[in-house]
């Protein structure tokens, strides 16, 4: 807060000294007319004296002693006295006329405000006369001390730029409120204590080492340059009514000392030997503090210097004179504490980005149908729940179902665990390498490990006909909720805190943090399922393992339409027509909500919104996607021209490939559930007789041919992974897919002549009982491989 000379403003209105009533009526002192004899156009008042040597740069007299002829000059304010009873000027300004004595000003007694900055003034003696005065600047004189009697009211005193060395007791300053000592000598804060009015304070540049004396004081406004070159604020914890705080200029290395202002607002620290950002945790908790100034501090060196303190800081909105915008403050909360949502967003992305790196194929997982999704089961839950335990009895009894897709993991196995079953374990190495040669679906950092679930591992499964069955904590969840799969997510929570506890203790394999840590993390699991309804299909308690096995067997049975079979093991087949679902997804399209488990409706666990199987989410989501553009739709019109083309042999078109793959499948692995409607699929293949191939086409011509432009980036993991590619040696082979249509068209809804026999069931064991079975061939195994 040092003192700067501002430029008297032009004046343009009249001087008391051109006053019509002349300078003798301009004084300070009684022999003012009354206010009635002052004409109401002549508007003195609040005008600026400015004298015409000030002016004219005239030099004040030789001797320094102020004359009555210039004070008559200087005075300015016209208006009622404090006492209201006379009508006299009430300020007088006399800058710059190197004035020595001012013992002139004894008359004065009514002056409310006076100004004698840049003088060589050396005793303010004077003052002591002047009862009613408010405002006293005499800075840059040569004052060596107050020298007065303060008077009563005086509120405001401007001392810069003096030669003062200590400061008087100034507790007969009790009106005082603003009090300026920059650039003087004093070594010791002192005297302060009963100025109980002292709100701004300004002690820069003096010889002060430390700070003391300021307690109790009702200061807001501080500015402080200290000399010690080690220079700590730690005493300014007690002035916890500071709102506006400098102390630029400083030594200061450490923020400590400043964390109880809790009504700071503006801080200035420029030049200072502030070096870490760390630093700025201590003022991270005042809510108030909007702006800051940092420059010239060795912090500013640090990488990302501004991110980061505005990543401590949020309530600021300047820093270092420059304002905050809401950019940056988001884009440091996304740098340093990313939203759980921006996390899977960035692991989506990432692994998105590496795909394209592998072979562009057509996934195992991939089927014919847009609408019918690979079924995956997902089961979520904190660490240890059991749901590993779950899967893999689950995967076991449901073994015609579903397989577990094992993922991979940095970690090193635990006793018992096996390798390629429990997890895939990897070096951190490797596990990078995978990253970046695009192999993984997802992946967390989980207890300071790494874990992945890959594209093969669910390409795996998928190949042998299943669906795949993981389990993952909810930021894998997140992340997978990211990409075109839907699975089928199932959290499983504990709610006894103390057998969990316990539980995690007994594996001995935890340190206390991890046990603390998974056991905070049931109420995010809780949390995210009351917040986020249908964010998982189904919830199911898991402090008793066998019970929570009891009811996710019945839940994946429900979703299988095994329900009505009874045992738990059943592979027997459906009964025909009962569930025309070809897959999970499709018995969402349809709305069916498998019952709530009754421990899913337990206490406060969630509501039941929550818990519906239909997944809200990706139904919100697709309410969301807009409708088909004109360009869509000609792209789609222009891709069904093709497909047309490819079946009736005339075109050997990308399109023959996703179609052929229904024409090696096989017709039982298919079922009804492959297609839910065959005979919009039979309706798309011609009669050999109506379209014969043309005449002139080989076969070679017929080969499919994949082209990286034809490709569709779905199978990189932004929608149903449908890729082209070229499979030597397949050729149409139209009739067989007739006859594979013809041969699960019985197994549909679609009616079927009376009399006539339903096709043969799949001679592969169960296929005709398993609507939940990706059409995935079993034949396709070699297929992928020659891939
Ligand atoms: N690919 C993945 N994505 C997200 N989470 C995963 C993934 N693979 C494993 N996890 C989860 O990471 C957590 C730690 O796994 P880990 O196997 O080391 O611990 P655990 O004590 O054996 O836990 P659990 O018995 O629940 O599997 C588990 O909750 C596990 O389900």
């Amino acid at each position: 807060m040092s003192v700067t000379v501002t430029p008297r403003p032009t004046r343009t209105s009249v001087s008391p000294a051109d006053c019509p009533l002349g300078s003798q009526g301009s004084v300070g002192i009684p022999q003012v007319p009354a206010a009635r004899e002052v004409p109401a156009s002549v508007c003195y008042a609040e005008t600026s004296p400015g004298s015409k040597e000030e002016e004219e740069g005239k030099p004040a007299e030789d001797d320094g002693e102020l004359t009555e002829e210039e004070v008559a000059n200087c005075l300015y304010n016209l208006g009622h006295s404090a006492t209201g009873l006379e009508y006299l000027y009430r300020s007088l300004s006399a800058p710059g006329r190197n004035l020595t004595g001012i013992s002139i000003l004894c008359n004065y007694v009514h002056l409310q405000k006076l100004e004698l900055p840049y003088n060589k003034i050396q005793d303010l003696s004077c003052v002591s006369h002047m009862p009613y005065l408010l405002i006293l600047d005499a800075s840059h004189n040569e004052l060596s001390d107050f020298g007065f009697h303060p008077p009563k009211n005086l509120k405001d005193v401007n001392f810069s730029y003096n030669r003062m060395s200590e400061m008087k007791v100034l507790s007969a300053y009790s009106s005082l409120s603003k009090l300026n000592l920059d650039h003087n000598l004093i070594r010791e804060i002192q005297g302060l204590e009963k100025c109980s009015n002292l709100t701004q304070l300004s002690l820069a540049h003096n010889r002060i080492s430390h700070i003391s004396g300021l307690e109790n004081l009702p200061l807001r406004e501080l500015c402080l340059i200290l000399r010690e070159r080690n220079a700590s604020v730690e005493n300014l914890e007690r002035i916890w009514t500071l709102q506006m705080l400098d102390l630029s200029f400083n030594k200061i290395q450490s923020l400590s000392g400043l964390q109880k202002l809790h009504f700071l607002g503006t801080l200035n620290l420029e030049s200072n030997m502030i070096s870490e950002i760390k630093e700025a945790t201590h003022i991270h908790d005042l809510p108030l503090l909007w702006e800051l100034n940092l420059l010239r501090n060795p912090i500013q060196d640090e990488a990302d210097y501004r991110l980061a303190v505005i990543f401590l800081l949020q309530q600021l909105r300047a820093l270092d004179q420059q304002g905050v915008t809401i950019e940056e403050k988001v884009t440091a909360v996304n740098k340093y504490d990313p939203p759980p949502e921006v996390t899977a967003a960035r692991d989506h992305m990432m692994h998105l980005v590496y795909q394209l790196r592998q072979p562009q194929v057509i996934f195992d997982s991939t089927l014919p149908s847009v609408d019918a999704p690979y079924p995956m089961l997902v089961l979520s839950g904190p660490q240890a729940c059991g749901k590993r335990e779950l899967a893999h009895t689950l995967c076991q009894d449901f073994s015609d179902y579903f397989a577990h897709g094992t993922c991979h993991t940095t970690r090193s196995p635990y006793f018992g665990e096996e390798d390629g079953s429990d997890y895939h374990y990897v070096s951190e190495e490797l596990f990078q390498d995978m990253i970046h040669a695009g192999k993984f679906i997802q992946t967390i950092q989980y207890a300071g490990h790494w874990y992945g679930l890959s594209r093969e591992a669910i390409e795996g499964v998928a190949r042998e006909g299943l669906a795949c069955c993981v389990h993952m904590e909810l930021e894998g969840v997140r992340s997978l909720k990211n990409t075109y799969f839907e699975p089928r997510y199932i959290l499983l929570v504990p709610t006894d805190r103390e057998g969990y506890s316990h539980r995690l203790q007994s594996r001995g394999l935890y340190t206390q943090d991890q046990i603390n840590s998974a056991l905070s993390r049931i109420d995010t699991y809780i949390r995210v399922n009351r917040e986020h309804p249908g964010y998982f299909d189904n919830v199911i308690l898991c402090d008793d393992t066998v019970e929570a096995y009891k009811t996710l067997s019945e839940v994946v049975r429900e979703y299988l339409g095994l329900e009505e079979q009874g045992g738990r093991n059943s592979t027997r087949a459906m009964p025909e027509n009962t569930f025309t679902g070809d897959s999970l997804m499709y018995e969402r399209s349809k709305g069916c909500q498998p019952p709530i488990s009754h421990h899913t409706s337990m206490t406060g666990l969630t509501d039941t919104s929550g818990l519906r199987s239909t997944n809200h989410y990706s139904k919100v989501q697709a309410r969301l996607t807009p409708q088909k553009s004109s360009a869509e739709m000609a792209s789609l019109q222009k891709r069904q021209q093709l497909a047309w083309e490819a079946l009736s042999g005339r075109s050997p078109g990308a399109y023959t490939q996703p179609i052929r793959r229904v024409s090696v499948t096989a017709p039982g692995a298919i079922g009804p559930h492959t297609l839910q409607d065959p005979a919009s699929l039979s309706s798309m293949i011609p009669a050999t007789s109506d379209r014969p191939p043309d005449p002139g086409e080989d076969s070679s011509s017929q080969k499919a041919h994949a082209t990286s432009s034809r490709s569709s980036p779905q199978g990189t993991g932004t929608g149903p992974d449908v890729e082209l590619l070229d499979v030597p040696g397949l050729g149409h082979d139209l009739d067989r897919l007739r006859g594979q249509v013809e041969s699960y068209a019985p197994q549909t809804s679609r009616p079927t002549s009376p009399g006539v026999p339903p096709e043969p069931a799949s001679p592969r064991p169960g296929s005709n009982a398993k609507p939940i079975l990706p059409p995935i061939p079993s034949g396709r195994k070699s297929t992928a491989q020659n891939d």
